[in-house]
């Protein structure tokens, strides 16, 4: 049983499927309706599921609660379904929030104190809870209690309050800005990658198969290869591919189906969008190359900085086109092809870290510092 605060579960930044707060997309529903329901339901990230399933088993055999788990990742990877999956199997229940809900230390004080034994504690975003709130979870989090302040000034007093034992699950999409203590508290944590294409394939022929849509093997390779290494991506090209091949064919989806679709939605036989393709091209063509700060690089494409950060800069880092350097973001030479250009000759090579190079004059930020996901 799932009890939320009012969002829809999804939490998802970066997808362009219209949810609002009282206004759930037909794509909304069906991303829902895709989601894995057990461990074994789960495809991919077979690290953090077999560690996942020796917590649970572990605290299961004891008749305990297991420890908290941390999940972190890019967006899109599976973190709340895996949230979900972890109250599923320890067959109890899902208490849902997210960081920003929880502004004042009294909003999450109201949700533990409506926690039952054994309860998961989900808490999205978990990054971008207020402070005051943080200092309450700490004292939860260890002795199952906290202190409520009740009025102001030197006649304040703090009634302590008994929590159920409950095993709380962050999840967040930047470990690095978590303050020392929380992270300190999680007794696990899990690290999603990003998936590999044949993990992609089989995540899309099972949504084929859950949606009723005729996928070819061949096809479904052509879409994952095309995701960006994440479910929920492939999921809705699928989606988007499926409209194609019904309006304009048979509805059966075959390798030129997907291809001449994903052509019509500006999607490139790599899987970079607008986006990246906007960051490339602002690193490589206004700023040389770089290095250049990421919030420079966002207000170049005009996006959030948070948005560069966490949704297109993992990708690309992995893809090898930006490298990660102390004085900012470099595009390597994979990025210089990859927008048609030759790469200068000291154009640093995907994956390594540093190249030295003075920042244009101007143009770096030294605000922006480098907050590395650990
Ligand atoms: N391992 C998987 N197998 C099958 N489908 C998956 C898997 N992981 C994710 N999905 C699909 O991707 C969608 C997005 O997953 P989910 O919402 O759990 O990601 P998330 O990491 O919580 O993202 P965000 O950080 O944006 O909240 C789900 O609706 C589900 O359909
Ligand atoms: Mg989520």
């Amino acid at each position: 049983m799932i009890f939320g605060d009012g969002m829809d579960g999804g939490g998802e930044p970066e997808d362009e499927s219209a949810v609002t707060a009282n206004f759930v997309s037909a794509d909304g529903e069906i991303e829902a309706s895709l989601r894995p329901k057990s461990l074994s339901d789960f495809i991919g990230q077979p690290r953090v599921r077999e560690q996942l399933q020796l917590v649970l088993t572990g605290a299961k055999m004891r008749g305990g609660t297991p420890d908290h788990v941390l999940l972190s990742g890019p967006p899109g990877l599976g973190k709340t379904s895996m949230a979900m999956i972890i109250a599923t199997e320890l067959g109890t229940s899902l208490r849902l929030t997210s960081g920003p809900a929880l502004e004042r230390a009294g909003d999450l004080a109201a949700m533990l104190s409506n926690l039952v034994e054994g309860d998961v504690l989900f808490i999205d975003e978990i990054h971008r809870m207020a402070r005051p709130a943080e200092e309450m979870l700490y004292l939860a989090m260890e002795d199952f209690r906290v202190d409520v302040v009740v009025g102001k000034g030197p006649g304040a007093t703090s009634i302590p309050l008994e929590v159920a034992p409950f095993t709380l699950v962050g999840a967040t999409t930047r470990s690095g800005a978590l303050t020392g203590p929380l992270r300190d508290r999680f007794g696990f944590t899990a690290h999603m990658d990003f998936y590999e294409p044949h993990e992609l394939q089989l995540i899309l022929l099972r949504s084929a198969g859950i949606l009723g849509i005729e996928l070819g093997e061949d096809a479904s390779a052509e879409i994952a290869g095309r995701s960006r290494g994440t479910p929920r991506i492939a999921n809705r090209l699928l989606r988007r591919v499926r409209d194609y091949a019904e309006v304009r064919a048979d509805g059966i989806i075959t390798r030129e189906i997907a291809q001449a679709a994903l052509a019509v939605y500006d999607v490139d036989p790599l899987g970079l969008d607008r986006l990246d393709r906007a960051v490339l091209g602002a690193l490589v063509r206004s700023f040389g190359g770089g290095p250049v700060g990421v919030s420079t690089l966002a207000v170049a494409v005009g996006e959030e900085p948070s948005t560069v950060e966490e949704v297109c800069e993992p990708f690309l880092v992995r893809a090898g086109m930006i490298a990660r350097t102390p004085r900012g973001r470099v595009a390597t030479a994979a990025a210089w092809a990859q927008l048609g250009l030759t790469p200068p000759p000291d154009a640093a090579v995907g994956g390594i870290e540093v190249r030295a190079r003075e920042p244009q004059l101007g143009l770096f930020d030294p605000n922006d510092t480098e907050r590395d996901e650990s």
